[in-house]
């Protein structure tokens, strides 16, 4: 399998605060990857350093290969990859469809445009002229999982995806990545519900005071160790 993405002993700050430490791990293309750690370890900044919010002091990030670090953060979803932030950024003044189609003017080819996010979401096209504002969170994650993948991306990272959300919903995120996993497209999961990691990961690293302190398969992790790696 090839490296899609790959990070190389990153340094990560904010201003003059060093949050990850030589962090160094990699995701396949196509792979299930969780990252996983407890609360304000530096799961986030990982992230933070894909769209620029964190600054990188040391050490390269390398996508499809190429140095990442030193694409201009404009171009980044050009690159291949497609980022749903933690609180999922619906812009709510535009309609459902305007705020898929920002997504979409990343214009990189692909099966994923409005018909097959409608078809993914129903409940999308159903509403697709309505604004964003007023949709459950159930419905906002769905919008911002459907803008990433307007864009087409080898690598879906996803932060928290599973942040205020009620379980069946949780099942039906579950069936989702697999299903966007099986089409091809890798994901990057950040998430500390143990459900939605199990179903979804097959890989993990765990993070611990910013840095990568252990990884390995899921499938030989039991739920109790998950669990401790994830709880305060
Ligand atoms: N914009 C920022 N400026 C300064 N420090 C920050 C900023 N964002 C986060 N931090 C600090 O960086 C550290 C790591 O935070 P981060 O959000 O990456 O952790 P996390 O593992 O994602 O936690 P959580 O699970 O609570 O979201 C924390 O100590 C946090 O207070």
């Amino acid at each position: 399998m090839s490296v899609l993405l790959a990070f190389d002993q990153v340094d990560a700050y904010y201003s003059q605060a060093r949050i990850l430490n030589g962090v160094s791990f990699e995701v396949g293309a196509g792979e299930r990857v969780a990252i996983l750690g407890r609360n304000g370890v530096g799961k986030t900044t990982v992230v933070n350093t894909l769209c620029g919010i964190a600054d990188i002091h040391a050490g390269a990030i390398k996508l499809g290969g190429k140095r990442y670090t030193d694409v201009p953060h404009y171009l980044a979803a050009r690159s291949g990859i497609a980022i749903v932030l933690q609180g999922r950024g619906i812009i709510p003044n535009l309609t459902i469809e305007e705020n898929l189609m920002l997504g979409g003017a990343v214009d990189r080819p692909g099966r994923w445009n409005l018909d097959t996010v409608y078809e993914l979401f129903p409940i999308l096209g159903e509403r697709r002229r309505n604004p964003g504002l007023g949709l459950s969170g159930g419905q906002q994650q769905m919008l911002a999982i459907g803008r990433a993948l307007m864009a087409n991306p080898e690598l879906l990272v996803l932060d928290e995806p599973s942040e205020g959300l009620a379980p069946v919903i949780i099942d039906e995120l579950a069936e989702l990545f697999r299903h966007v996993a099986d089409e091809g497209t890798a994901i990057m999961l950040i998430e500390q519900n143990i459900n939605l990691i199990q179903r979804v990961a097959a890989r993990y690293y765990v993070l611990s005071k910013g840095s990568v302190t252990e990884s390995g398969d899921l499938a030989g992790m039991t739920t109790q160790q998950l669990q401790d790696h994830i709880t305060i």
